[in-house]
């Protein structure tokens, strides 16, 4: 991964035979996130995606004897711990934590999915806790370990994980995937209150078991990396998403069927649909924008209509700008042709169209503006990231314009605006765009498809930010 060491990654947790939890989930998330993965077993599970029925422990002796062969041989960058089984199981880890030093990343985990125990004895998880650097409860575990009722509210989580965070001197990783609702939040939380939270949507799919071995190993082993647990915990949420929403690929079981841990290599799931659906919250957000809606029903303001165009000038050009150092870093001479001749599209086409709105040169660039031609400029480290940032302004302007083309009419104070989005020819752009970032997500390794995502995803959030931006800077226009 981004040609740094593998790092060695030690799972602690029970075996799951039908492969989706424990031990078999957390080797296949270290695998699929760039790590080397070792484990020891700490119980054997009779289980399928529909039950456990029998747990085995592995005797505490054997237990520790496992660590010691592992320790004794092999740096270990960083720890998961998952399902103990009982206290003596418990004590044997705890003692042979003292005499390592890595970070720690503990799923206490207590309950399957199913609803069938894998720890005889909660309470005697209290003295591990405080080794953890992160502990990863899922919703009724957080609530088991503080003694207090399951929270219905993710405000109440939270302040639960804040609680906990307190009592052991950990970081808690608060999951809201047991709430209602459609979106699935999970918060990076201290002693001193939250640090990060990440949501994507709800998957309705009925395959989630394992979820929280996945999501707790790919953690371990993004951090074993970046040292960073707010980033890792951003891109390990993000790989789980992938894998909850290629889950149906796999014919696992009749029950809670294994998430795909393996997606991002083998999954037949469009990665920029994937994306395209975790920016589903900010494309709600435009559609709802006070701007896009007035700018829709003709009622926008001319003013706020000229601050936009000024700022969209400002933005083109260097956007245009963009689009040929695209063009300069492309692998291939039909990549390169494509964003040379956007980039002139851009200059020839789209700016003409704002400059008979507009007196030349009549703004500086906002806040807003500069933020994310900037973010633009940053993703330049490589061909891939570039497109990737470009993308969305291609693909959520061909969104957006449908809606707005639907709204057109002859006496349309912004009709040749409405018009512009809703052609054929840019269609055609922003299906090619998509395919030329499509071709360099499938040629890059897992550390760069994650930040092509991220920086995807930024430019999204870039953009809402721009069409508000109207509003919020009203009266700070200046033609200075
Ligand atoms: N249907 C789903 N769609 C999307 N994400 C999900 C879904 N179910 C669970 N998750 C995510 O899986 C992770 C583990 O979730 P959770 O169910 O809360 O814990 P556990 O698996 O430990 O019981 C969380 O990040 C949660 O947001
Ligand atoms: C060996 C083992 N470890 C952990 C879990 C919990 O996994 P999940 O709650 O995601 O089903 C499990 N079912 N089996």
């Amino acid at each position: 991964m981004g040609g740094g060491t593998v790092k060695n990654i030690l799972s602690i947790a029970g075996s799951d035979p039908s492969g989706g939890a424990g031990i078999q989930a957390d080797l296949k998330a270290i695998a699929a996130n760039g790590g080397y993965g070792m484990c020891v077993i700490t119980a054997l599970t009779a289980q399928n995606t529909q039950g456990v029925s029998a747990v085995q422990a592995i005797d505490g002796h054997f237990v520790l004897a496992q660590l010691e062969a592992v320790s004794a041989d092999v740096q270990i960058d960083a720890i998961k711990i998952g399902m103990l089984a009982n206290t003596q199981v418990i004590l044997a880890v705890n003692d042979w934590l003292d005499t390592v030093d890595a970070p720690v990343v503990l799923d206490p985990v207590m309950v399957a999915t199913s609803g069938d125990r894998l720890l005889d004895d909660d309470a005697a998880l209290d003295s591990l806790l405080d080794r953890a650097s992160v502990i990863t409860p899922n919703l009724l575990e957080l609530a088991s370990l503080l003694r207090e009722p399951a929270a219905t509210q993710w405000s109440e989580v939270l302040e639960q994980a804040q609680r906990l965070a307190a009592k052991h001197d950990a970081l808690v990783l608060a999951k809201g995937g047991h709430l209602d609702g459609e979106v699935c939040p999970d918060a990076l939380v201290s002693a001193q209150g939250v640090l990060a939270e990440f949501s994507n949507p709800r998957h309705h799919t009925k395959n989630t078991h394992g979820t929280g071995c996945t999501l707790s190993s790919a953690l371990a082993t993004i951090f074993a990396s970046s040292q960073d647990w707010v980033s890792a915990l951003e891109q390990a949420k993000a790989y789980l998403f992938r894998a909850i929403v290629a889950a149906d690929e796999l014919h696992v079981g009749s029950g809670h069927g294994p998430v795909n841990h393996f997606v991002d290599f083998f999954g037949t799931v469009d990665p920029m649909d994937q994306w395209w659906q975790q920016i589903q919250g900010l494309r709600d957000s435009i559609d709802n924008l006070e701007f896009i809606n007035q700018l829709a029903d003709g009622t926008l303001k001319a003013a706020d209509f000229g601050y936009y165009l000024a700022q969209d000038a400002l933005y083109l050009q260097r956007y245009a700008q963009v689009l040929a150092e695209a063009s300069a870093l492309a692998p291939d001479l039909e990549a390169q042709r494509f964003w040379a001749h956007s980039a002139s599209e851009i200059l020839e086409g789209e700016l003409q169209l704002h400059r008979n709105y507009l007196v030349e040169g009549s703004a500086n660039p906002s806040a807003t503006t500069l933020n994310y031609v900037n973010h633009l400029s940053a993703s330049k480290q490589s061909y891939a990231e570039l497109i990737a940032a470009i993308l969305p302004c291609y693909w959520l302007y061909q969104d957006i314009g449908k809606r707005l083309a639907s709204a057109n009419h002859e006496d349309h104070p912004y009709k040749q605006w409405l018009g512009t989005y809703a052609s054929d020819e840019f269609d055609l752009a922003t299906e090619r765009a998509i395919n030329m970032v499509r071709s360099a997500w499938q040629l890059a390794d897992p550390g760069l498809r994650e930040r092509m995502r991220l920086s995807f995803v930024r430019s999204a959030e870039h953009e809402v930010a721009f069409f508000d931006q109207a509003r919020l800077n009203r009266v700070e226009f200046s033609t200075v």
